[in-house]
């Protein structure tokens, strides 16, 4: 497929589209399939790019992964789960996040591992430093190469006590996935609790694990001997089915997105109606849309879970520039989230980022040097142009921005969007969405 795409914007989306599992809970599960000891089914499963990088790196190890797009299902037999050659491994580096994640798993069944520099969004620095210290904890050696980390465990890992500095999502599930194995109990203070995170908490009960979660963030592990194959649905992306949402607010239209839940997605419809979006929900899916009128501005902050996602912090700054009003945004977990801002600024939008907290919300990123706070002045009408996608996020919200624009936009690097999008390009012809490949002319 070409990476660049003409998109002939100005129209509202409108029609039907349905989302499957969520990519920060696929991936994870995945992994989670190398701790048994006997084979496990997933479903629910989206066709992406983290997907197939993940399958590629467990064949590497062993295990046998059988995929049916159309179905949405994987099959993982771990039975010979084995070493990978460093310099086959290597060529994941820089290719998602999930590496790192496969350091417990490893650990138990093999004694060693070799984890490759890390890719995903460059949204911040992203560092890996909850992750190490909580391996060494357990007892595991971590030394650092040139192209990754080496990591061994002499010994058995020891379950151990605790507290993150903050609720980091990937350093919780590397946490769960170490202490399900681990010999005693594992208590980790200050855990995220997203709801992938539960769903990981579905599938390792499933395999056997003993784990309970209290109000206060606190998770405690017993560790077990062995776990076993699980049979699992995955929980609906609600990053993607809010980026719809986003795109229906923005462009004035009306998207029925099936697959999408209610209760993971609370503090989202929320904003979504403080805005002047209308939802409406049933069984199969929710329903998004402009009830025409004028969009109001609001105040934002993102947070870790219950509070406002950051993942839905991009797509949803796009709809805001069609607000009438002055819209705060104060982006609390990434330091370095609002680089997509000058394409949209480019277009015509009103955006002015600043380093100073533009909220109440304890922040990690106040007075340093990041522009992590915007304010939006809309509504604004957006015009054609040529844009760069820079992150998966970032590269939807253009997208979005493109569709919005009256005239014709190059979008450049869409490619980057099926990591964490599902055939977006056909659910955009199923939404009435005027766009060419660069290969096959222009609209
Ligand atoms: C594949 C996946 O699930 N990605 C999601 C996951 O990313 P990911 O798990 O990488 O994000 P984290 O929750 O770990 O990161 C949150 C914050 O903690 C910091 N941090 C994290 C780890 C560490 O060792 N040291 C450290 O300082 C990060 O720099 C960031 O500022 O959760 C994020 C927060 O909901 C989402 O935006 C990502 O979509
Ligand atoms: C930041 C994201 O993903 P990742 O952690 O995979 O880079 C995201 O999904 O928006």
């Amino acid at each position: 497929m070409s990476d660049l795409l003409y998109v002939d914007g100005g129209n509202p989306l409108r029609g039907d589209i349905t989302v499957r599992g969520a990519k920060n809970f696929v991936s994870k599960a995945m992994v989670a399939a190398l701790l048994g000891e006997t084979p496990s089914e997933l479903r629910n499963v989206p066709q992406i790019r983290d997907v197939a990088v993940v399958s590629g790196l467990l064949r590497l190890h062993g295990v046998k992964v059988e995929i049916d797009d159309a179905a949405g299902t994987i099959s993982l037999d771990p039975t010979d789960v084995e070493s990978a050659h460093v310099a086959d491994i290597d060529a994941h580096a820089g290719s998602s996040r999930i590496p790192i994640l496969f350091c417990g798993p490893l650990l138990h069944r093999l004694g060693e591992a070799f984890i490759p520099d890390l890719g995903g969004c460059r949204i911040g620095d992203r560092p890996i430093n909850f992750h190490l210290d909580i391996l060494r904890q357990f007892g595991a050696v971590v030394d650092k190469t040139d192209n990754g980390i080496r990591i061994r465990a002499p010994y058995r890992l020891q379950g151990t006590k605790i507290a993150l500095p903050y609720p980091s999502v990937g350093a919780t599930e590397q946490l769960l996935l170490t202490a399900v194995r681990a010999e005693g109990i594992t208590e980790l203070a200050n855990a995220a609790i997203e709801p992938e995170i539960m769903d990981l908490i579905n599938v390792l009960q499933k395999m056997g694990a003993i784990i309970s979660v209290d109000t206060d963030r606190v998770i405690r592990i017993e560790g077990v001997d062995r776990l076993v194959g699980f049979q699992h649905t995955a929980l609906a992306d609600r990053i993607e089915a809010a980026s719809w949402a986003s795109a229906a607010l923005a462009t004035g239209g009306d998207v029925y997105v099936r697959g999408a839940t209610q209760p993971e997605m609370t503090t989202f419809l929320n904003t979504f109606r403080k805005v002047g979006g209308e939802f409406a929900i049933d069984d199969d899916g929710i329903r998004f849309f402009h009830p025409g009128g004028d969009l109001r501005s609001l105040q934002l902050e993102t947070d870790v879970h219950p509070g406002f996602m950051t993942d839905w912090q991009q797509p949803l700054v796009v709809a805001l520039t069609q607000a009438s009003g002055l819209s705060i945004v104060h982006e609390t977990v990434y330091e370095n989230r609002f680089g997509f801002v000058d394409a949209l600024v480019g277009m015509g939008a009103t955006i002015q980022v600043y380093k100073e907290c533009l909220g109440g919300r304890p922040c990690r990123f106040g007075q340093r040097n990041f522009y992590h706070s915007a304010v939006i002045s809309g509504p604004t009408p957006l015009s054609a142009a040529e844009i760069e996608v820079p992150d998966l996020r970032g590269g939807f919200s253009h997208l979005i921005a493109a569709l919005a624009a009256k005239g014709t936009s190059a979008v450049r690097g869409i490619s980057l969007i099926d990591r964490g999008y599902e055939r977006f390009a056909e659910k955009l012809e199923a939404l009435g969405a005027q766009f060419s490949r660069e290969d096959s002319g222009r609209p």
